[in-house]
């Protein structure tokens, strides 16, 4: 029996947001209860501190704090009372973007991550992670037709091949959490990807 707690994860521009709506409608019409929402944000705090993490200059342990902090009030406001509920929740990224952003792009300290998980989550995690996974390059291109940048998107490719090695080194860590999604494809074969994924794992 599948239970409740979907996360979304990818570089910047790798299709997440493309989807996320469809897969949370696909749920609602199969009968579920679905709490849509994302990280850093997700209540009124987490979301003044992601305003913080996307524009203001920090240091890679101020980056971690912060988005463990914002995770916590997530957590304990909207996350764990949605699930002890029985309704499903669809994240766009949670703790594997922290391992991939802070841990691969900016090299800050696996084990510092790993304490701040066991604090904040107390063993909570995903159920299942679909990790949209494509060549920063392609993701580049994507970004650029897209939107004004943040302080993230505005890192180099270097900074994003090191964020794809740190998913790739979760997804290696957790096989039976995480599903490769090619999102390099076209959207309607990404889209069919995602609907056969979750279909052969019984959601
Ligand atoms: N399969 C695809 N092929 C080509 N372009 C795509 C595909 N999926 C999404 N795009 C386009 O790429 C851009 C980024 O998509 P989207 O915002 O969904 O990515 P994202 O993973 O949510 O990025 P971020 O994490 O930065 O929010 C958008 O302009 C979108 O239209
Ligand atoms: C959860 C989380 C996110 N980030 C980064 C990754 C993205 O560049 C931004 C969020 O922007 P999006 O449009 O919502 O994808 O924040 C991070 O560095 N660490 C994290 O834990």
């Amino acid at each position: 029996m599948n239970h409740g707690f979907i996360t979304f994860e990818g570089i910047d521009g790798a299709g997440k947001s493309s989807h996320i709506e469809a897969l949370a409608q696909w749920l609602r019409v199969r009968g579920r209860e679905v709490l849509l929402t994302r990280e850093p944000g997700g209540t009124a705090l987490a979301e003044r501190l992601r305003e913080l993490l996307l524009h203001e200059p920090m240091d890679a342990l101020t980056e971690s704090l912060l988005v463990f902090a914002a995770r916590r009030d997530h957590l304990r406001q909207r996350i764990e009372p949605a699930l002890a509920r029985g309704a499903t929740v669809l994240c766009d990224r949670f703790t594997d973007a922290t391992f991939a952003y802070q841990g691969g792009g900016r090299g800050f300290d696996l084990a510092v991550l790993g304490q701040l998980e066991g604090w904040v989550q107390q063993g909570r995690q995903p159920d299942l992670t679909l990790w949209f996974d494509l060549p920063p390059t392609v993701a580049a291109r994507r970004r650029a037709a897209a939107r004004a940048a943040d302080r993230f998107e505005s890192e180099d490719e270097i900074f994003f091949t090191r964020v794809r090695e740190g998913y790739a080194a979760r997804a290696t860590a957790a096989p039976e959490r995480f599903i490769r999604i090619d999102a390099e494809q076209p959207r309607e074969a990404v889209w069919a990807q995602i609907e056969r994924e979750l279909q052969e794992r019984g959601w």
